[in-house]
């Protein structure tokens, strides 16, 4: 496993911002907002967000705004709650927050919330906790969650919570990690972390820790180092880490690092992906693995950045 080749993953994620054509820029290229959301994040992580152009990248953020206020995938697309929650992270990393015309992307945002208080994720109206949770994230850090209806958007999370303790897509759908950070970090975001059940959740979440140390999504699934994102991230929000085993985890993530090229996989061996490399740095940040910047687990955002936003330091 050894220790973090920071530099390698610095250079390789560079290179997959330069590379127009490559494989991850035609497989995300629908998501490129997404994409360059967790290679500057890990960037900034890793101390070297002044290795790329602030400028360029924001004026190329603000080409992706849809006039409805929402921004698309890339330029010219759709615009979908997911990729306005990347374009106001990467904004905040920048602290330009400011380019942007808050109460238009506001209203877009709220104007995605149902009666039952549950979200659409855009125009075409599919319901899913994870919008409730990019809603929530992006207009908290916009100091606008007055535009939304957050006891009914609680309560309607609340709904989705399932005998296990974890958190469903819908009303009724099976627990799964990544919907349990979505409905964890909105419950905390909105001060209602009263709402879960600390004991019965955190046993769910510990249990995914398989013997190489890494975690996995639901019960019998393989390992992945995204996940040491979504239930670490839960598991610290809900003040139940010391339930798993951290150096165990922290060495199956130093174990997906390509050492060579840089870059880090979902699993020893398999091919790197910005996406996966962007969640095991998170996850290490998360784990206080040294030299890296503090993320905050509910906003996705370093803490510096968040501090900012909350506290104007
Ligand atoms: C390589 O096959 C794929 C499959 C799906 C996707 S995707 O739908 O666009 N997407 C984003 C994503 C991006 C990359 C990268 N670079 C790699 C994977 C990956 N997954 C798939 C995945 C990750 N762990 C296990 N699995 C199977 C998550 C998915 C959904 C998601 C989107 C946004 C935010 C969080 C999650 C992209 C590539
Ligand atoms: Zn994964």
């Amino acid at each position: 496993m050894g220790e973090l080749q920071s530099e390698k993953h610095v250079r390789y994620i560079l290179s997959v911002e330069k590379k127009k054509d490559g494989f991850e820029s035609v497989v995300i290229d629908h998501l490129r907002l997404n994409g360059a959301y967790w290679g500057l994040t890990t960037l900034d992580i890793l101390g070297k967000l002044d290795a790329v152009d602030k400028d360029e990248v924001v004026s190329w953020i603000m080409e992706c705004q849809d006039e409805s206020g929402g921004f698309g995938g890339n330029i010219g697309h759709d615009p979908h709650v997911l990729f306005t929650l990347s374009a106001i992270q990467i904004l905040a990393l920048f602290d330009k927050i400011d380019v942007l015309d808050i109460e238009k992307v506001s209203n877009y945002i709220a104007n995605l919330q149902n009666e039952d208080g549950s979200f659409a994720g855009d125009m075409w109206g599919e319901i899913d906790t994870r919008f409730s949770y990019v809603a929530i994230c992006s207009l908290a850090l916009l100091h606008r969650l007055d535009k939304i209806n957050v006891d009914k958007a609680v309560k309607y999370i609340v709904s989705c919570k399932n005998l296990d303790g974890g958190f469903g897509c819908t009303p009724g759908a099976e627990s799964h990690a990544g919907q349990i950070f979505c409905c964890v970090g909105a419950l905390a975001i909105t001060g209602s972390l009263h709402y879960v059940d600390k004991d019965l959740l955190g046993w769910w979440l510990c249990e995914r820790q398989v013997k190489s140390g890494g975690l996995n999504g639901r019960p019998e699934k393989l390992p992945d180092v995204c996940y040491s994102w979504w239930v670490l991230s839960s598991l610290i929000i809900i003040d139940r880490v010391h339930w798993i085993d951290k150096g165990k985890l922290v060495n199956f993530i130093l174990d997906c690092q390509d050492k060579e090229n840089g870059g880090i996989s979902d699993r020893p061996d398999d091919a790197v992906d910005v996406f996966h490399t962007y969640f095991g740095i998170a996850g290490l940040s998360l784990l206080e693995y040294q030299g890296l910047k503090a993320i905050d687990p509910a906003y996705a955002l370093p803490v510096e950045v968040v501090n900012k936003i909350f506290l104007g330091k």
